[in-house]
């Protein structure tokens, strides 16, 4: 029987009973990756001196690129810092950029999610408004602070799919309702960056990369939670399943022969 493909999980670095630093990623990320995916989760420590980047592309067949807490710095989009900007983790920005454009050019698939989609879009050479509730017309998308898990993850917002997108196409609907726990959002689009989804609000919340050769998907909600039984999740990590079965199966050997 052969191993299933690896999928590298991007998480984020924390202090254990604030004093144990840690890499750590949700466990409903690597049961998303595990039950629906039908691949072998493994969670990449996010510090540019314990890994390298090409390491990473030729031990794993994709990538989830999760949420987290803490901002991509500005100074990756060129902004100045500010205390908008709230905490940081320098050490994922400088793993997860540099790794998102090896694998768009690649055709190594990825999936980003909520800071993960923001990273895709930073990547590409786009840019993120700190606090968009500060904007006007906009929603807050932020979490209930003081809620229980399910109530953090509830429903809460329409997203809007363009009728010949990809994510038309995979969900098989237009219009989806998706959770939403995040402060920034996509301020301009990066390069390639295509805004496919929105919320009523104008919030962007699913992009592709135009011409990528392979699966690079991000989205703004955090299709992880319940992701085998949402309708809207599943469809997200069995096509990033799919994927890397056929980058595991497929495309290794044709980027061998190219470098040989
Ligand atoms: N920090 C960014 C991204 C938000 C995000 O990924 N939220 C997930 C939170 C899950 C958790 O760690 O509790 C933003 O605020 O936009």
């Amino acid at each position: 029987m052969s191993a299933r493909p690896v999928i590298g999980i991007i998480g984020n670095s924390y202090l254990i009973n604030d004093e144990y630093p840690a890499h750590a990623a949700g466990l409903m990320n690597s049961a998303a990756v595990a039950e629906v995916s039908c691949c072998t989760p493994l969670i990449v420590p996010s510090d540019p001196s314990l890994v390298q980047i090409n390491d990473l592309l030729a031990t794993c067949d994709g990538f989830l690129f999760t949420g987290g807490r803490p901002n991509v710095h500005p100074e990756e989009y060129g902004e100045e810092e500010t205390e908008a900007h709230g905490t940081f983790d320098r050490g994922r920005d400088r793993v997860a950029l540099p790794l998102i454009r090896a694998c768009v050019d690649r055709g190594q698939p990825i999936l980003g999610v909520c800071r993960g989609f923001q990273e895709v879009n930073v990547a590409m050479g786009g840019s993120l408004y700190p606090e968009i509730r500060d904007l006007p017309g906009r929603m807050n998308h932020r979490m209930p602070p003081d809620g229980t898990l399910e109530e953090k993850f509830a429903l809460r917002h329409t997203v809007t799919f363009s009728a010949d997108g990809p994510f038309t196409a995979l969900m098989g609907a237009q219009e989806v309702m998706t959770n939403t726990l995040h402060g920034q959002g996509i301020k301009t689009a990066g390069s390639r960056v295509v805004i496919d989804g929105t919320a009523s609000d104008g919030t962007p919340e699913a992009i592709y990369i135009k011409d990528a050769p392979g699966f690079a998907l991000s989205v703004q909600w955090h299709p992880e939670y319940r992701a085998a039984d949402d309708p809207v999740s599943k469809p997200l990590f069995e096509a990033l399943g799919n994927a890397a079965r056929a980058w595991k199966t497929d495309a290794r050997p044709n980027l061998q022969l190219k470098s040989a």
